[in-house]
């Protein structure tokens, strides 16, 4: 943390920026970090690439040789690890100067050693610090921070002690190397009071459980007490569980899942193994057992070399992953400065395309052999593997025959209706499914239900991959053209009624029609589209406003509305009688129960207007029902 002399120069000589420490740190912690917490982290990682350094420098010795020592007895927090250490002009270099790392160092050429981090070209992929900011975050719980070192690089070099403090002043002295007889750093906070909350004991091991929990290398924690397992108990007793080796698959996928349901707090439905070599990738994607919302995307935890990085990192899967969460360690991805999440570079865009991979692998595998987990999986999960399918041919290639949809045959997947109806039909929204599925299935015409999210986009994918198949939108305007007209005699039989019924339902802007069509037991259909209803609504508006602003407005918007039309059924038993009334009062209810009646068939919302009338409809027609009885 190097103040630059702030005394004038000569009048036009360059000067050097100050730095308002205070202020830096202020920035930090509201802006970068997402709490005090992390100075934990920071502390932890800086030891572990400390240690990563000492093992580059001394390659023959074992993996557990050095480690890291964790001490909070609620007056002190103290890191202590036997990594690399700092020689005194380390010390300046690095600890005292912001922006400036030993695993990044500026002016350094990138194949130069930089002094105790060995080449950085060969080792920067070693290390999760870069940026040279990261142990300032220890002021966001202490004034001071304390290190002792010793380095591993020239053992003969005393030890060297550095007080930061967060005024921005800093002392360094030598001490002789009995200070600290083996090579190594040790940082030392004194918690301020109101930072009491994430540097008491029990937090401080919390927090090295939640982070260090996978660190390849031995961490221990000493409260003081005993309390926590006594001095020197493991924070991580347990590599990671992909790294073990179990007597049985069996036994490797049950640990595997109670792993993931340990870190998510859900059973997974499976547990998918991951692993990708070139960047010393490996985990587990928990396949979640409760349909999520299409698109929410979920956090997925990542560790870099056993740290845990994010608990939110979304970018290490493809959006259309949203029925995993994924926990993975790996060897070389970037963090960015606030650590908690991903660099977004070729790297991660290599490193997601080949997670996707290994999920389009595992659905494969279980289309090809295990039927029972993939019907239970497509029961939850159907919508994001449709979302998947819509874009990814092979998924759809291979999914297609499970994928289940809405159909005139009733549940059935898309293939299988497929063999069936040569030519599939397809509808744009439940609505018009509803109002033709009876009609069309009477005809043999086999009808999709296109109004489920990603249905329609699906059906028109078939040719693709069935090119036996034939696709076609369906409207219902389309289907009512080819219904059968009556023959003269009975259309001018039914004229006086049909013109009662169309003033009836003028309000709706309804026009009436008589065709035959089977199933002979439905009375009516009324066809209607909801953009119909609304360019009918639009146009209202804008006659009741008619000259003034809005109505100008909507007017403007008009477009010609295709009318709604009530499709009575010559057919049905029911119309055949209504058509001959000869009493216009009962005629008019009737024509208004029809209209109800198939309204309420589609099931769509009914309008005000819709709800009064079927209201006074029916009871209308009992009441001359009853009247006649009497
Ligand atoms: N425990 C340690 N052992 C040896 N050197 C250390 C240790 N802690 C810090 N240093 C030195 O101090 C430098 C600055 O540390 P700091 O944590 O601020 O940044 P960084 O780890 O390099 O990068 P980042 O900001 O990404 O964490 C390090 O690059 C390293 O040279």
């Amino acid at each position: 943390m190097t103040l630059p002399d702030p005394a004038a120069g000569p009048a036009g000589a360059a000067r050097t920026f100050q730095v308002d420490l205070r202020g830096l740190v202020g920035l930090l912690s509201h802006h970068l970090y997402s709490s005090p917490r992390v100075y934990l982290r920071e502390l932890l990682q800086n030891a572990v690439d400390a240690l990563t350094a000492r093992h580059g420098l001394e390659p023959a010795a074992p993996a557990g040789a050095f480690g890291i020592r964790l001490y909070a007895d609620g007056s002190v927090v103290r890191v202590e690890d036997d990594g690399v250490g700092l020689t005194e002009a380390d010390v300046h270099t690095f600890l005292a100067t912001i922006g400036r790392s030993g695993k990044r160092a500026a002016g350094i050429p990138a194949d130069e050693p930089v002094p105790g981090w060995g080449r950085i070209a060969e080792q920067r992929g070693d290390f999760i610090g870069q940026f040279g900011i990261g142990l300032l975050s220890c002021f966001l719980v202490a004034d001071e921070i304390h290190v002792l070192s010793r380095s591993a690089r020239t053992p003969d070099a005393p030890a060297v002690e550095w007080r930061g403090r967060g005024d921005g002043s800093y002392t360094v002295r030598t001490l002789p190397a009995s200070a600290r007889p083996r090579p190594g750093t040790t940082v030392t906070l004194t918690p301020r009071a109101d930072a009491g909350e994430w540097t008491r004991p029990a937090q401080v091991h919390a927090l090295a459980r939640h982070s260090g929990s996978l660190l390849r290398h031995p961490v221990t924690f000493d409260d003081g007490t005993g309390a926590t397992g006594g001095p020197g108990a493991a924070v991580n007793p347990e590599p990671a569980p992909w790294t073990r080796t179990y007597p049985t698959p069996g036994a490797r996928s049950r640990a595997l899942a109670a792993y993931g349901e340990e870190v998510f707090g859900f059973v997974p439905l499976d547990t998918i193994e991951l692993g990708l070599p070139a960047v010393g990738l490996k985990g587990i994607a928990c396949v979640l057992p409760e349909a999520v919302p299409a698109g929410r995307r979920h956090g997925h935890r990542v560790h870099v070399k056993g740290m845990l990085l994010s608990e939110q990192a979304e970018e290490i899967l493809p959006e259309w992953a949203f029925f995993v969460r994924c926990v993975v360690d790996a060897e070389s991805l970037r963090p960015t400065a606030s650590r908690e999440s991903l660099y977004e570079d070729d790297a991660l865009a290599a490193v997601r395309d080949a997670l996707a991979e290994r999920l389009r692998a595992w659905i494969a595998r279980a289309a090809a052999s295990d039927p029972d987990l993939l019907g239970r999986f497509l029961q939850v999960h159907h919508l994001a593997v449709k979302s998947l399918a819509v874009h990814d041919d092979e998924i759809l290639r291979m999914l297609l025959p499970w994928l289940p949809s809405e159909t005139t045959d009733g549940h059935t997947t898309l293939d299988e209706f497929a063999r069936t109806h040569r030519t599939v039909l397809v509808t744009s929204s439940v609505e018009e499914f509803r109002q033709v599925a009876a009609i069309a299935s009477a005809a043999g015409l086999g009808v999709v239900n296109g109004g489920h999210t990603y249905d329609r986009e699906l059906v028109h994918r078939l040719p693709e991959i069935r090119p036996e198949a034939t696709v076609a939108d369906l409207d219902p305007a389309t289907l009512t053209a080819h219904l059968d007209p009556v023959d003269r005699e009975t259309e001018l039989a039914a004229a006086a009624y049909l013109a009662l019924a169309r003033d009836a339902l003028a309000v709706f802007d309804c026009d009436v029609a008589l065709r035959t069509f089977q199933p002979a037991s439905a009375p009516a259909l009324l066809v209607d589209s909801r953009e119909a209803r609304h360019e009918r609504t639009r146009s209202r508006l804008a006659r009741e406003q008619e000259g003034g602003l809005w109505g100008d407005i909507l007017g403007a918007l008009r477009q010609e509305a295709p009318r709604a039309q009530l499709i009575l059924n010559q057919l049905n038993p029911l119309v055949r009688t209504a058509v001959a009334i000869d009493e216009p009062e009962l005629a008019r209810t009737s024509a208004e129960a029809l209209y109800g009646q198939a309204a309420l068939l589609s099931r769509r919302p009914l309008r005000p207007a819709e709800s009064s009338l079927i209201n006074r409809s029916f009871p209308g027609l009992l009441a001359h029902a009853l009247r006649k009885d009497s």
